[in-house]
């Protein structure tokens, strides 16, 4: 048990959470058209973690994070950022904190890679010089090496968001939010970006708040995961506990036999989740449980179906999102050609980038 003074904070560095929210509120407008975006919320990450923060459009997780980094001044509640109340000197609370908001940082394109990170590491306060040795080591453990010198205009839209992740961490944060890490990223540069932030997180020593869509993204790198809706939390556990929580038992049944008719007249009695006809051979998704899945076959051998293949299938965290929520993940991944999602792109305020409080 860490020892504790008289105002009740604890001294042990370690036991200290990253950060803590105790009874947030924060509404936007006022009469019939106040929207309470966060709704009397509470919770805390430990340092070290990895945190999955998850929501349909409009749950209130930008205005949770932007609350925790100071940018948005809640109604009500308590923020403690590294064991410092947020409230009794912001310089204090998020000297060691920092973020990636919606997407990228606005790392200068003309100024090498090198010197974002020197210019990032300036104004978070930082002497660059002190830091040099993690600038090097991040540009290292990021492939960035060989492109150090290079001026950002010159490189791929996954080299530029791997610059903008460098850029958080060149002044020694201990704290930071990723919004949308991977956004705009191809297949490939996505799992590289999510495979180098498990590894910083491990091997930096940091703690890591990431929020996205792209439920891949949530299950590769966190190893907690809170989910938010209309402003409140409706889940906060494990990846696999979560995925455990679920006891759907799910069947995919795959047939050449399966007629649009066949599968209308299924649906209509089984809880069809998916149904794809343009598959070859056409595959039907049923939740089954218990004694359900012998009336399935029973259904599927009188309507002369005979099966080509039969799974099961294991839930998704998506499964669970969309049980928790009501939502589909993807409702906002709608993505502009230059990678961004429409809404209040540019809008976003960052700690120690230009962000003023509302
Ligand atoms: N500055 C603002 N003024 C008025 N309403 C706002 C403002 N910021 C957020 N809201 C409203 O608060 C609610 C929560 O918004 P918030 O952006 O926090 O949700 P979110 O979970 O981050 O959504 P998304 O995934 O779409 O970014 C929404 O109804 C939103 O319209």
């Amino acid at each position: 048990m860490a020892p504790t003074t008289g105002d009740g904070r604890d001294h042990d560095p370690d036991a200290t959470p990253a950060f803590s929210v105790e009874g947030l509120s924060k509404r936007f407008g006022s009469g019939e058209d106040a929207v309470r975006a966060v709704d009397d919320v509470s919770f805390s990450v430990d340092r070290g973690s990895v945190v999955g923060l998850l929501g349909p459009n409009g749950a209130g997780k930008t205005t949770l994070i932007k609350s925790v980094l100071g940018t948005v001044i809640p109604d009500e509640g308590t923020v403690r950022v590294l064991g410092r109340d947020a409230a009794d000197g912001r310089r204090a609370a998020y000297a060691d904190v920092d973020a990636m908001l919606e997407g990228a940082r606005n790392d200068y394109w003309r100024l090498t890679v090198r010197e974002n990170l020197r210019y990032f590491a300036t104004i978070g306060g930082v002497a660059p010089d002190s830091v040099a040795g993690r600038h090097e080591r991040l540009l290292d453990r990021l492939d960035l090496a060989d492109r150090a010198d290079t001026p950002v205009r010159e490189l791929s839209r996954g080299m530029k968001q791997k610059v903008s992740l460098a850029s958080v961490l060149a002044g020694g944060a201990k704290l930071v939010f990723l919004d949308e890490p991977t956004l705009g990223l191809d297949v490939e540069g996505s799992r590289t970006l999510r495979r180098e932030i498990r590894r910083l997180a491990e091997e930096e020593d940091l703690t890591v708040v990431v929020s996205s869509h792209d439920m891949r993204v949530i299950e590769d790198v966190c190893d907690r995961v809170v989910v938010m809706s209309e402003g409140s939390i409706v889940a906060d556990d494990a990846v696999e506990r979560l995925l455990g929580a679920v006891d759907d038992y799910r069947v995919r049944v795959a047939s050449d036999d399966l007629s649009p008719a066949t599968v209308a007249d299924l649906r209509d009695r089984f809880a069809v989740a998916d149904a794809d006809a343009s598959a070859e051979p056409p595959t039907l998704e049923v939740n089954t449980d218990g004694d359900a899945v012998y009336d399935l076959f029973d259904a599927l051998r009188a309507a002369d179906v005979t099966l080509d293949r039969v799974d099961t299938v294991e839930p998704s965290l998506e499964d669970v999102f969309v049980r928790l929520t009501d939502a589909k993940p993807d409702d906002s991944s709608e993505v502009e050609p230059n990678g961004d999602r429409p809404r209040e792109r540019r809008r976003a305020g960052v700690a120690g980038d230009g962000g003023g409080a509302q």
